[in-house]
């Protein structure tokens, strides 16, 4: 045994992990869900789910299941999302199908840019994704294609997974792609290239090496260099990926038997990077003021609830981030799950005098202890 990293012991280490499969891999070329693979896909994440691993499901698909329906292959960002409405269905259909068959749920999250990259709208998203989680339910996420626009949309699932790893603090993301990683410059292009098992630094020349999608598939969109933006993202995040072959069956399963890939580590745990993001890179929008007794509930490693919050100062949005303030000076940082005008009206009261005044149940905490940070020493 060695305990060099290796996308072999990335993938039987992980806890929570995001999956990425593209068009490529999902439809044969008669347009059709190629259903034999998968069949032994589904095989393999029952098994890592019986195993206790939570996972996520990001699936393409959608537009190449629909488009024989809307003329064929088009470059209209309108018959694209009419394809994706016609497809999105079957694609969902095939999966809960095939899902089922191992006594797997799924569910189905269709998200924009907006739903991971304003605070606001992915606090709802990663609450909708805990619960999803914790019901032992599959979230299976796309992008929402039909309102997407050209200016606003992620444009290719590789990022979407990103995202996704991220907002649900997933230590890997593994991309089920047509080759089994990445190499030194395109090998359908180039024989003398040469296959990276492991990559510790997104470096410019790492960046620069990968070139455009497979032509020849016809259906992918990426290529390697949207693998290694979101590969970028992850890493920031806090979360590895592993680049593998998806081509064969049961991919997960021949990764964990040493199947040759590439590993591309993590910078710190998922928690460890998302709290310095809170620490580093936000505007302070506001102040919550808290009582002693809260104080000492945050020392405890506690979450901020509104009974002990005795004061606001400016105004700010849910999910911005605010400083938390005791009676003895500032005590740290946190994403609030409420707005000022809501924390004006439910602090000082217990959480269900709160659910009362609001007229709705927001979440339990004000600031949560996973989105908090407080200063050095405490
Ligand atoms: N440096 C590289 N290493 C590996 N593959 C590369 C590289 N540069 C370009 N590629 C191309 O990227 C393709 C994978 O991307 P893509 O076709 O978009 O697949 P997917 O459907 O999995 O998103 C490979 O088949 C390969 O032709
Ligand atoms: N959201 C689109 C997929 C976009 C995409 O990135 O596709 P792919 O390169 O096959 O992963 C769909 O479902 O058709």
């Amino acid at each position: 045994m060695t305990d060099t990293p290796s996308p072999a012991s990335a993938l039987a280490g992980a806890r929570r992990i995001v999956i990425k499969v593209g068009s490529s891999l999902l439809i044969g070329s008669d347009g059709a869900v190629a259903g034999g693979w998968l069949r032994s896909l589904a095989e393999d994440l029952a098994a890592l789910r019986s195993e206790g691993r939570e996972l996520i499901l990001v699936t393409s698909g959608a537009v190449a299941l629909g488009r024989g329906d809307v003329g064929g292959v088009t470059d209209r960002l309108a018959d694209k999302q009419a394809a994706a409405a016609i497809g999105q269905s079957r694609l969902m259909q095939a999966w809960s199908d095939t899902l089922g068959a191992h006594g797997v749920v799924g569910a189905q999250l269709l998200l924009s840019p907006d739903d991971t990259e304003r605070r606001r709208r992915w606090l709802n998203a990663r609450a909708t994704v805990e619960a999803l989680i914790g019901h032992g339910v599959l979230p299976i996420v796309n992008e929402n294609d039909t309102v997407a626009t050209e200016e606003l949309r992620y444009g290719d699932n590789d990022r979407l997974a990103a995202r996704t790893a991220q907002l649900a603090r997933a230590d890997l993301l593994v991309l089920l792609s047509d080759i089994d990683g990445l190499y030194s410059t395109d090998p359908r292009r180039d024989p003398a290239a040469r296959h990276l098992p492991i990559v510790d630094a997104l470096t410019p020349e790492v960046m620069a090496m990968a070139g455009g999608p497979n032509q020849a598939a016809g259906v992918g969109t990426g290529g390697m260099a949207t693998k290694l933006a979101a590969a970028a993202i992850a890493r920031s995040a806090g979360c590895a990926t592993i680049i593998a072959d998806g081509t064969v069956e049961r991919p997960l399963a021949a990764i964990r038997a040493g199947a040759r890939a590439t590993l591309v580590t993590a910078r710190a745990t998922p928690m460890a990077a998302y709290k310095q993001w809170i620490a580093g890179s936000l505007a302070v929008a506001g102040e919550l003021r808290i009582d002693r007794g809260a104080a000492a509930a945050l020392d405890e490693g506690r979450s901020l609830l509104a009974a002990g919050i005795s004061g606001v100062e400016g105004r700010f949005g849910k999910g911005d981030c605010v400083r938390l303030v005791g009676p003895g000076g500032v005590l740290g940082l946190g994403i609030s799950g409420y707005g000022s005008e809501a924390v004006l009206k439910i602090m000082g009261r217990r959480s269900d005098e709160a659910a009362a005044v609001l007229g709705y149940r927001g979440p339990a905490a004000v600031v949560h202890r996973d989105d908090m940070v407080l200063e050095a020493g405490r």
